[in-house]
Parts: structure tokens; C-alpha cells; sequence
């Protein structure tokens, strides 16, 4: 799904996200932001089917893996066992059931790995989405369960989770889904972020009687927050904040969020770097639905040899491996 770095006024038209909307105490404001579960519904179907149509594709044109077995007539087995029923079909020029591999993390038809993200386009997430993967598509879903569960129904390839911040500290419903879900960690992405704040065009910082952001974000802001003295309210991500703010023009309400966000949804930015760390650091998971399997086909040298090779076996014999 590629995105467009447009101005929002008038005509922005959010891209479905896949999931279900989660209360939130601020409803009117953030309630604006749910989106037709039945059109994600319809979403996901069309997309499942998308995927099925290519996996199978994919196998059709690989032809047959095995040559067909040939009997002392030296007919191939499947097409004598179709003319004694009367059917005329070589059995080997039939679709085979897809396997895992058919559906492999990277598309062999070419197409771009998948990553879903937690949040709207221009979250920090979906940053570290590109980071990792700069040529992906990138795919927001509505909360974190729904990006878990978009890998797990082959939907998207990857999915990336904020999993603890430098200032922050960790985020703990991640790691509750992390042992609820069976998806496997395939990498880490550290990414700077460097929070801004936004407003409306026109508006000055002076003027804000309320800001909108993700929990995370206040915590890594607090120094400017109380300088403000404006209000707290709480959106799913930075990005949603940016959002809200854009869609229902509050000029007296800004956003922290990122400088792409204020890009994506048309907002000024009114002050940058406004985190109380300069050095805020965000780790994510890759998460995937296959392990990462270490190679064994090339060997591993060590100066000291089979000494050094005994020391690291051991110490994960002390660690209880
Ligand atoms: O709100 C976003 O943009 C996110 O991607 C979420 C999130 C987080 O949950 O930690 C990611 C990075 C920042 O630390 C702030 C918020």
C-alpha cells in the first residue's frame, strides 16, 4: 500500500486498518478515527484472497517437482489412472497444495515483503517498518493484536512492535502478546525519535490549550509538556494524534508526533526534537511467522579452536540451554 505524502485538507481519505477499534476514554474526539469494521472485514478477505491467487500462481508456474512416474505401458502413472476413469487430465499439471515454502517470507514472484505496523500512516512504527525493510509495504493495523494476527493469517510477511523505549522504559502489553502469540523474532530495529510538535497552519505554540499523543510519547516529552501547561489527551499512536488533530481543526490543540506525520496529515510543525533525552531510542521486534534457522552450511573459525569452541558451549550449559 504506498503512501502519499499529501496535504490532508478537505480530501484525506485514511487507508483502511486492519482490526477492530478499542474504546478509548476520549471518545468523541478519537472516536472520529474508527473505521467500518466490515470494510476492513472485506479488506482483509480481498487481501487473503490476493495472496492465495499468487501463492497458487506461483506454484503453477514452477511446473512439477517430481517427474511422473511411468508404468510398462510407459504412460505416466496419474494419466493412465485418469483415462481408466474416463478423464483425459494429465494429474501433474494440477495445482499442488501450498506449503509453507510456497508462501515464503520473500515473495518469489518479486512482489514486496508485507510489514504491518500498530498505528495510522506516519507512526514511528511504521518507520522502523521501512528501516528494516526499506522496500516493503507497509500495512497499519488498528492495534497490536490485529498486527499479530495479520502475520499469523498470511496476510501481510512481518509485523514490527515497540518493545521498550530508552526514556520510556518497556511496553509491557507487548510482551504479554509476545507469550500469548507463537510468531517468532526475526530481528531489531533501534530507531531515533526525534518528537515534534504539531499544529494546525497558522497556529502558534502559545495558543495550545490541549495536546493529543501517544502515552509513550508524554512520557518521553514531560519537560515541554509542563512548560505548556496544556491538556493531555491520549490517541493509539502519534500518528492518529496528528490526525485528530488535522481532521477535526482544533487550532487550539496540537499533536507530538513525527515530522513525516506532519507531512502526511498537512499540520505545521511548531517545535522539533521537543524530547527530554536527546539520545530517545525506540526498540521494535521483527516478528515473523518462521524462525530464522542459523546456517550450517558454512563452518565457524575461532583462533583458539577447540578451546574457545568448549568455553562458549559451556557457558551456555551455565546459562541452562
Ligand atoms: O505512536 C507511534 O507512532 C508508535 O509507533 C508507538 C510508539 C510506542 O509505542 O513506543 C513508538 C515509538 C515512540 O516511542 C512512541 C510511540
Amino acid at each position: 500500500m504506498a503512501l502519499k505524502a499529501v496535504s490532508i485538507w478537505g480530501c484525506y481519505k485514511p487507508p483502511p486498518q486492519l482490526g477492530v477499534g478499542v474504546s478509548n476514554s476520549h471518545s468523541t474526539l478519537i472516536g472520529n478515527l474508527r473505521y467500518d469494521y466490515d470494510k476492513c472485514r472485506k479488506w482483509e478477505c480481498c487481501c487473503l484472497g490476493v495472496l492465495a491467487q499468487r501463492a497458487t500462481t506461483a506454484v503453477e508456474d514452477e511446473g512439477p517437482s517430481v517427474p511422473p512416474l511411468v508404468d510398462s505401458s510407459g504412460a505416466a502413472d496419474g494419466v493412465h489412472q485418469n483415462e481408466s476413469k474416463g478423464f483425459h487430465k494429465d494429474l501433474n499439471l494440477l495445482p499442488k497444495p501450498l506449503t509453507a515454502i510456497d508462501i515464503s517470507s520473500y515473495p518469489r514472484d518479486g512482489s514486496k515483503v508485507r510489514v504491518a505496523y500498530q498505528g495510522l500512516p506516519g507512526a514511528y512504527s511504521e518507520d522502523a517498518a521501512l528501516k528494516a525493510y526499506p522496500k516493503c509495504e507497509t500495512v497499519p493495523c488498528d492495534n497490536f493484536e490485529a498486527a499479530f494476527k495479520a502475520v499469523e493469517l498470511w496476510l501481510v510477511n512481518k509485523t514490527v512492535l515497540p518493545i521498550e523505549n530508552s526514556v520510556g522504559g518497556s511496553v509491557h502489553r507487548n510482551y504479554d502478546l509476545l507469550l500469548r502469540h507463537r510468531l517468532h523474532i526475526v530481528g531489531e530495529v533501534q530507531l531515533r525519535v526525534n518528537h515534534c510538535l504539531l499544529g494546525l497552519p497558522g497556529v502558534r505554540k502559545e495558543e495550545l490549550r490541549a495536546v493529543v499523543s501517544h502515552p509513550q510519547a508524554f512520557a518521553q516529552c514531560e519537560t515541554t509538556l509542563s512548560d505548556l501547561g496544556a491538556v493531555k489527551i491520549a490517541a493509539r499512536d502519534t500518528a492518529a494524534a496528528a490526525q485528530t488533530v488535522a481532521s477535526n481543526c482544533a487550532r487550539d490543540t496540537g499533536a507530538i508526533a513525527s515530522s513525516r506525520a506532519a507531512e502526511v496529515y498537512g499540520l505545521d510543525i511548531l517545535a522539533e526534537r521537543i524530547q527530554d533525552d536527546d539520545e530517545n531510542i525506540t526498540r521494535f521486534l521483527v516478528l515473523a511467522r518462521e524462525p530464522i534457522i542459523p546456517g550450517t552450511d558454512r563452518p565457524h573459525k575461532s583462533r583458539r579452536r577447540s578451546r574457545c569452541t568448549i568455553q562458549s558451549l559451556g557457558s551456555f550449559c551455565y546459562e541452562g540451554y
